[in-house]
């Protein structure tokens, strides 16, 4: 085997993710999963069960996943990677510490991670390094020797992720009634998170003004909308907007909303829109429920003709970028250097999430940062 497609030290990835319900009798239990601690109105959770519940309690997200580990197993062997992909969730169903410790049975030691959130934020990156940490205590306290894990770096600017969205915006653009097509507004949309959350998001110089999490998003729609212009020689006006706001109403989260934005388009005399969901990785449940049922809703009231384009789900470059991550990240843990590809002016994120990124609520270990490795 070539040294480029060496993955030592790692001997597993591991696939992280928020996981879902896959039955009717999984929605509330997966809530309280998903919600504990968080402060989250009771009201909010009733409305959430009732997304799960209009789909007969089953979330895509799980099934998504395990789409995913095929086209990461098929990526991997096509390219002579041998490395073993293993999942598991924060919030159901393959546990994250049942996977970690089924790994450490096996034998793993030395895991790379690949967490579904492309951007930095609590929720789609710190979180997940409590979660690890959380798992690899409970492993040492139970006798198991020690895991290393590391997390590969953020990927929202990574060629893989971005160009499936462009093509994405394409095809729905093409699907738009022909009449309105050129005159149709992008609407970039992502989770909406409390302003403190954005705006201490990223590594601490770069905290305020939404943090990294808005230039990390601001980047990949200037990414997407200057692909489209150049591929369709129309300069289609477009916006970073939000979706699934929770928490109090009193405490200010990002805006604005989709559905308002979509108003707004009409009432400004937008003749048409696609909504680019490019803050998530898969058609789960908030692009299901909030864009394709919610504001399909809103614009078929408001006589607005919108598309939805895809996410990246299992798209085979997707896949590649992921093989990229793990081999580069691999490269530099045996101290040689590689290139590392990202499109447009952020350049490549960080592999190590220094003391002080995306902080949460109340301080609690989190594995795979700075000051984490072992001196
Ligand atoms: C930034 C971000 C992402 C994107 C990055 C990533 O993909 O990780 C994301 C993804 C997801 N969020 C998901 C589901 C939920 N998120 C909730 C609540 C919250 N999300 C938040 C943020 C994010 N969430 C926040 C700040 C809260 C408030 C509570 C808290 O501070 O923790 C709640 C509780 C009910 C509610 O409050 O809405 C649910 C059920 C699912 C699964 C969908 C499925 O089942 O298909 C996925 C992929
Ligand atoms: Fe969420």
């Amino acid at each position: 085997m070539s040294d480029e497609c060496a993955p030592s030290p790692y001997d597993a990835l591991l696939l992280l993710s928020y996981g879902g319900p896959e039955g009717p009798d999984d929605v509330v239990p997966f809530l309280e999963n998903a919600t504990r601690g968080r402060g989250i109105p009771r009201e909010r959770l009733k409305e959430v069960g009732q997304h799960y519940f209009l789909f007969g309690g089953v979330s895509p997200i799980n099934e998504q996943n395990r789409t995913l580990m095929d086209a990461l197993r098929k990526d991997f062997a096509d390219h002579g990677l041998n490395l073993p992909v293993h999942w598991g969730n924060r919030n159901w169903a393959p546990y994250l510490t049942d996977t970690l410790r089924e790994m450490a049975r096996e034998g793993h030691r030395r895991i790379a991670v690949l967490v579904t959130s492309a951007y930095a934020s609590y929720s789609g990156c710190r979180q997940y390094r409590e979660d690890l940490a959380g798992a690899l205590s409970t492993l040492e306290a139970e006798g198991f020797p020690a895991l290393r894990v590391d997390k590969l770096r953020h990927y929202f600017n990574h060629p893989g992720f971005v160009r499936p969205m462009i093509d994405g915006v394409l095809k729905s653009l093409g699907e738009l009634p022909a009449e309105v097509r050129a005159g149709a507004h992008l609407a970039f949309t992502t989770h909406s998170i409390p302003l403190t959350a954005a705006d201490t998001s990223g590594p601490v110089e770069g905290h305020g003004d939404g943090g990294a999490y808005l230039r990390q998003h601001l980047e990949v729609a200037g990414l997407i909308a200057d692909a489209v212009r150049e591929e369709t020689g129309v300069e289609h006006p477009w916006r970073l907007v939000y979706q699934s706001r929770s928490g109090a109403p009193h405490i200010p989260w990002l805006e604005p909303d989709i559905c308002d934005h979509l108003e707004e388009l009409k009432g400004s005399g937008a003749p048409a829109a696609v909504m680019v969901p490019i803050g998530f990785v898969s058609d789960h449940m908030e692009v299901l429920y909030d864009l394709d049922t919610e504001a399909v809703a809103k614009a078929a009231e408001l006589g607005l003709p919108v598309r939805r384009s895809a996410t990246v789900g299992a798209d085979p470059r997707f896949a590649a970028a992921v093989r990229e991550l793990v081999l580069e990240r691999a490269a530099a843990e045996r101290g040689a250097r590689v290139p590392r590809c990202a499109l447009g002016s952020l350049g490549p994120s960080h592999d190590l999430c220094p003391i002080g990124c995306c902080p949460g609520r109340s301080p609690r270990p989190a594995a795979a940062g700075t000051g984490e490795r072992p001196s």
